[in-house]
């Protein structure tokens, strides 16, 4: 279940966000352990009886604390790089726990991973099946495989994210499917084991769920009347979560129902991939606000973090929760246009929202940050990575981005392939 405003704002005061701010410096991501595992909970929970693995999407955030707590906690992962299959391992995932999605995995991709002994590769093209045959051929391994069908359903998201129709460059399309199950069954070094989907991300409505659902039922129904082996479900993840601008969102007990009135009973083990609805809630961007802009007609508030610290408004339009740190019930508010530093028109938050008076130096908190945040982050104007800190009660681990890519992954320290 997604989280609003209110309860972000608690999240901050317990976390005494000026201590962070002058602790680890401005802006910097701070991470809620305990919303982390409530996410995770609240799939875990609903997904009690079934034969489920929770697979988190690391794209979503791959800071190696966040990893580290869902793989205690008993999650598997998601990944889509080398980079993440390394960071998965180091972070405690067991490899036989892990699923590689993507549409242009590499020979040396492909090569590491089955190497690692990974659950399942999400095959996404016959070039792609004829690669993964070779390499794992030349390597004497077996590949276990799910092909990701594309079922050609309106996910109803932002253009940009939609992944199930069609048009989209992911999957093999609905009528090639039985096809390159036959070329999968007769190539050497690969498993059939499953079929996958993933429609798109940031999904408000149960319906094109269901729509897709219902296409993976009667499929798997297909290729088992075909002799394959099919004893795993991908089902991708895609739930939204309640942004300021969202009209609704669907409660991961809601979508949990529904994965259950579809697939429960069927003998196949489900896998899920969710993301967002794990990470974004529990995180936030604190950073400060540097200048009060007067200009004609309108107020700029001016932070220091930027779009190349967060993404998403530039490239989506996306729309974040902003609120000061402290309350200032006695100001009078104001319209601000709040905007960050880069040298872009784009580097613009919000436009005409209206908050208590601020002024320089004081801090400001941007909401739903914790799913594509850090990971979206780019050196834009050669602006430096900001740290990202997880919270948990008293105890905060500070974890730099900078030290984790240059030296806590270091190459000596990955696990042995
Ligand atoms: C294959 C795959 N699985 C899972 C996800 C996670 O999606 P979300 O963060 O929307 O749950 C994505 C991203 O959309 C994806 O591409
Ligand atoms: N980056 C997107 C989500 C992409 C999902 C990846 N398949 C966002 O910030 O909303």
């Amino acid at each position: 279940m997604a989280i609003g405003y209110q309860q972000q704002q608690l999240h901050i005061e317990q976390l005494s966000a000026q201590d962070l701010l002058q602790q680890y410096g401005s802006p910097c991501y701070v991470y809620s352990k305990a919303q982390l595992l409530t996410n995770l909970q609240a799939y875990q929970q609903a997904a009690t009886g079934l034969d489920a693995l929770i697979c988190f999407a690391v794209k979503a955030n791959s800071n190696l604390a966040v990893l580290q707590l869902f793989a205690a906690a008993g999650a598997g992962a998601d990944v889509v790089s080398v980079g993440e299959l390394q960071r998965a391992l180091a972070a405690g995932f067991a490899a036989n726990r892990i699923v590689y999605s993507g549409v242009g995995k590499t020979k040396t991709d492909m090569a590491l991973a089955l190497k690692a002994g990974i659950l399942q590769f999400n095959v996404e093209s016959i070039p792609e099946l004829q690669r993964l045959s070779e390499v794992a051929t030349a390597l004497g391994l077996e590949a276990a495989i799910a092909i990701r069908v594309n079922p050609d359903v309106d996910a109803g998201t932002h253009e940009k994210i939609a992944t199930g129709k069609a048009e989209n460059k992911f999957g093999i399309s609905w009528q090639q499917v039985e096809q390159v199950y036959a070329l999968a069954a007769e190539l050497p070094g690969i498993r059939i084991q499953g079929v996958d989907m993933h429609i798109g991300s940031q999904i408000t409505d149960l319906a094109p769920y269901q729509a897709a659902f219902q296409r993976m039922l009667e499929l798997v129904e297909r290729l088992q009347a075909l002799g394959h082996t099919i004893d795993t479900i991908d089902l991708g993840g895609g739930l939204g979560i309640l942004y300021p601008d969202a009209r609704q969102a669907v409660s991961i007990d809601d979508y949990m129902a529904l994965v259950r009135q579809h697939f429960a009973n069927k003998g196949c083990r489900l896998i899920l991939e969710p993301g967002r609805s794990l990470a974004a809630t529990a995180g936030v961007l604190l950073c400060q606000v540097e200048y009060v802009k007067q200009g004609p007609g309108k107020t700029f508030l001016i932070l220091d973090a930027a779009m190349n610290d967060l993404l998403r408004p530039a490239m989506y339009g996306a729309v974040h929760a902003i609120w000061p740190v402290q309350l200032h019930p006695e100001r009078a508010s104001q319209r601000y246009d709040v905007v960050g530093p880069v040298c872009e028109t784009g580097d613009t938050f919000s436009m005409g929202q209206t908050l208590p008076e601020l002024a320089p130096g004081e801090a400001v908190a941007i909401g739903q940050a914790g799913a594509y945040g850090a990971v979206m982050a780019s050196c834009y104007n050669t602006r430096a990575l900001v740290p990202e800190v997880l919270v948990s009660g008293q105890q905060s681990a500070l974890v730099r981005r900078r030290i984790e890519i240059e030296e806590q992954l270091s190459w000596d320290q990955m696990p042995d392939f």
